[in-house]
């Protein structure tokens, strides 16, 4: 039987009829999965397309479990995907959100992430780099693996090993259909420039999903989550001033994003520390505040 595109609210899909889902039974435990997923999907900040379409990839992956309990026709759905995006914008978030999600349905029998680039993928001499996807392929088996900077891979055109690297890995895809989601990651241009120079490549990734750079206000929105969830909060004048970190910083999303803040606020809570230390009298008012003098511009 031939393989069927199906156009499924804008992006293409292939089905192979051939192969039929496993029966599948949720438990408590993947109920409860299921809500702490979608409470970290809900909880992130912006993102609001991405939500959309991982919501989408969900209600899809759910009712094809559905049509086979009801005896209608299923195919395993191919949820190989292209994360395109700055450093910092959440891509590895969401996969790990979207590995627990499909997991708490039985899509994948684990739906944990491996993530992996290209010194992890290419060897140093010829079989070498086969040996070592095949080898990461059987750590994301059940669950994703998850390649960054996938671009990297055909750096050095045909005579380099990353050339064998995607070989295997798409020869890994076929033997393992259904076992494991295989996501290349990247910045942008360069993934659309790898998808180009491999156009074999573009078809067996069916989901195409941008990350956008996060607004400043997105950002600060960030950083006071990332504060809460530690226990800590920002004064009025430290968020002033990772604003103005912030807008200074705005052209230099390449390296930044959700990233930047992150280690803004790691290092503000080291430089607090010695802060409050230095004190005779500590209050729990002292071990909570993050001041703007915590805070390090450079
Ligand atoms: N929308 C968001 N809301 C809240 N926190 C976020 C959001 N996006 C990212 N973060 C946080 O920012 C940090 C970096 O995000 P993540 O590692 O997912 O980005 P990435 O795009 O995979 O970056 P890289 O390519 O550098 O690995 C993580 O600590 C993550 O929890």
């Amino acid at each position: 039987m031939g393989i069927w595109p199906v156009f499924f609210e804008g992006y293409k899909i292939e089905k192979k009829l051939e192969d039929k889902p496993k029966e599948v039974t949720t438990t408590v435990d993947d109920k409860k999965l299921q809500e702490e997923a979608l409470k970290e999907l809900n909880s992130l900040i912006g993102l609001n397309k991405v939500k959309e379409i991982i919501q989408e990839i969900y209600a899809f992956s759910q009712l094809q479990i559905k049509r086979k309990k009801e005896g209608l026709a299923t195919e395993p759905i191919v949820l190989h995907m292209i994360f395109k995006g700055n450093p910092g914008t959440g891509k590895t978030t969401v996969a790990r959100i979207l590995g627990k999600l499909l997991k708490s349905i039985g899509v994948l029998e684990k739906g944990h992430v491996v993530e992996v680039e290209r010194a992890d993928l290419v060897g140093e001499y010829i079989g070498h780099t086969a040996h070592r996807v095949r080898e990461n392929v059987k750590k994301a088996l059940g669950g994703i693996l998850f390649v960054d900077e996938a671009y990297s891979l055909a750096r050095g055109g045909e005579k380099d090993f990353g050339k064998e690297a995607i070989d295997t890995l798409v020869k890994e895809m076929e033997d393992n259909r259904n076992k494991f989601i295989l996501i290349l990651a990247g910045y942008k241009h360069e993934m659309e420039y790898f998808l180009n120079t491999n156009p074999g490549l573009r078809s067996r990734f069916p989901i195409q999903i941008d990350f956008p750079d996060y607004t400043i206000d997105e950002l600060l929105q960030i950083a006071e989550v990332m504060v809460e969830n530690r226990q800590y909060k920002l004064t009025e004048s430290a968020k002033r001033k990772l604003m103005k970190i912030l807008i200074r910083d705005d052209n230099s999303r390449e390296i930044g994003n959700a990233r930047l803040v992150r280690n803004i606020i790691e290092r503000a809570i080291r430089k607090q520390a010695v802060r409050v230390l230095s004190k005779i009298n500590i209050t729990k008012e002292d071990l909570i505040t993050i001041d703007s003098i915590d805070i390090r511009e450079d």
